[in-house]
């Protein structure tokens, strides 16, 4: 792996752990505000929003515990190919946790959803977000990909990530930024996702996942690899990547847990 492991942080419970994600989520959103006066964060859809709005919607305890929602711009690190409206939209999910939430004071962040005229044809859907994104971060002779402060993800059973799935050849792309999927082994099939050397490329990565059900996945993520996305993830950005677990979820896990400051 690239310089360090990747961290791994286990808490006791949802509870214990949403404070420290808000920790670290504000910390990057910081080094963001430093580096560019914004914080470009892709968010994942999954079980994901529910705890990331636990965590950024509790009350401050400091005056540096503040989230700058006005200086948020927010995009998704995959998209499933159907109206923001719909059950399956990721976006959808993320409005109903999160983003209806937020008050007033907070301030509101720049949202970049998918532009659903493009919803029949999921090739130029991708095309039309990477051209999304490459409004914000400039895609030129010296950007070759873009830079996210943040990817938050969340890993499938499977130990799938984004729309990124174990064995499928999307995994070797190596030119778009956003590409898309016409056969997702998880419903619904048609989708699009960022990939995998977007993913990597991020100043850091946080992979957030929860509950007993995630126990088997989780050792073969930390333990084989076996070549699961979740994994290249891992081997790819080391020390920049870093696992918001609860203790059911990587109960029997063999890797070194680190102590969250
Ligand atoms: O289909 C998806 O699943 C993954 C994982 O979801 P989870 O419920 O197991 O956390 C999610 O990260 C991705 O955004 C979503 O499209």
């Amino acid at each position: 792996m690239p310089g360090k492991q990747p961290n791994l942080f286990a808490f006791n419970d949802v509870n214990a752990l949403a404070p420290a994600l808000r920790s670290y989520v504000i910390s990057c959103q910081n080094a963001g505000l430093t580096r560019h006066d914004a914080f470009k964060v892709g968010v994942s859809g999954g079980s994901l929003p529910k705890t990331l709005a636990q965590a950024l919607l509790a009350e401050p305890t400091s005056e540096e515990d503040t989230v700058k929602f006005d200086k948020w711009e927010i995009f998704f690190a995959d998209e499933r190919a159907v109206a923001l409206d719909h059950d399956d939209s990721n976006y959808a999910l993320l409005k109903t946790e999160l983003l209806d939430k937020i008050p007033a004071a907070m301030g509101q962040p720049t949202v970049h959803p998918i532009d659903t005229q493009y919803l029949s044809d999921t090739q130029e859907l991708a095309d039309q977000y990477e051209k999304t994104l490459v409004a914000s971060f400039a895609k030129g002779d010296s950007v070759k990909l873009p830079i996210f402060d943040l990817l938050l993800l969340g890993s499938g059973p499977d130990g799938h990530t984004c729309s990124l799935f174990p064995g499928h050849a999307l995994l070797r792309e190596t030119d778009a930024w956003v590409a898309p999927i016409e056969d997702s082994p998880k419903p619904p099939a048609r989708r699009i996702t960022l990939t995998l050397p977007v993913v990597t490329h991020s100043v850091k990565v946080a992979f957030v996942a929860t509950g007993a059900g995630k126990k088997d996945i989780m050792k073969q993520i930390f333990e084989e690899g076996n070549g699961l996305p979740c994994a290249l993830v891992n081997e790819a950005t080391g020390e920049r990547c870093s696992w918001f677990t609860d203790n059911a979820a990587v109960e029997g896990v063999s890797f070194p847990r680190r102590g969250f400051l």
